[in-house]
């Protein structure tokens, strides 16, 4: 019963995947989009991931889920208690499901950032803890095999916009995060070195933690 519920949460899943990735696409206005789509097509590795987290005592000491990015387009469905944050400009802001209204929220990730020239940014983002309420959230993911050329869309790249990533393989990126590097591991291939791209997301660099939504309005 239960398989046979996550195969058809993930047929759904898929659906809405490619109906998003053609607007991801569409978005950046190239005139090659098989470039992109080809990323999606063919054999795809997908993933399907249930987190729980339980309430905590302490929540400023416990973090669910560390601060990382995801790798590919995450389409993360998040229940209906708070908890998820994403870094903008330097600070973190919680976004908060709906009750009852089955909240997804779509993640781009790191391949995407790289594909675009930087266009699109991968999200920052944690999970955070909290004493009363339990949390569950469902993350489906879907990428190409490990073997899969990761490169920047040639028309991306022109001289006001220079090639930011090197091309690697899926398998390269990969070796990166497993070693530990779980937010932004392509900032270790870039053309230009890494002081170059510090330099771009220096804001993005100044992390400030807290979860409580006055603050993260204050300092916005
Ligand atoms: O639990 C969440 O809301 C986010 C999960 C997440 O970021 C992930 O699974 O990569
Ligand atoms: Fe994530």
């Amino acid at each position: 019963m239960y398989s046979n519920a996550i195969k058809e949460y993930l047929i759904g899943n898929d659906k809405v995947r490619l109906l998003i990735w053609d607007l991801v696409i569409k978005g950046l206005k190239v005139k090659n989009e098989s470039f992109f789509k080809k990323y999606l097509s063919g054999s795809v590795n997908k993933g399907f991931r249930s987190n729980y987290y339980p309430p905590c005592p302490d929540p400023s000491k416990v973090v669910g889920l560390v601060v990382h990015t995801d790798s590919t387009l995450g389409l993360v469905q998040l229940g209906d208690v708070g908890g998820y944050q994403l870094m903008k400009d330097g600070v973190w802001m919680s976004v908060n499901p709906r009750k009852g209204e089955n909240t997804l929220c779509i993640n781009i990730g790191d391949y995407i950032e790289v594909m675009s020239n930087n266009q699109y940014k991968s999200v920052i983002h944690r999970v955070v803890t909290n004493t009363e309420e339990e949390r569950i959230s469902i993350d489906c993911v879907a990428q190409p095999p490990w073997d899969f050329p990761l490169s920047t869309c040639p028309e991306l790249i022109d001289e006001d916009h220079p090639q930011i990533y090197k091309p690697i393989i899926g398998k390269e990126y990969q070796a990166v995060k497993l070693e530990g590097h779980v937010c932004r591991p392509q900032k270790f291939f870039t053309v230009a070195g890494d002081a170059h791209l510090e330099l771009r997301h220096a804001a993005g660099n100044v992390f400030t933690s807290t979860s409580d939504p006055s603050v993260v309005a204050a300092r916005a």
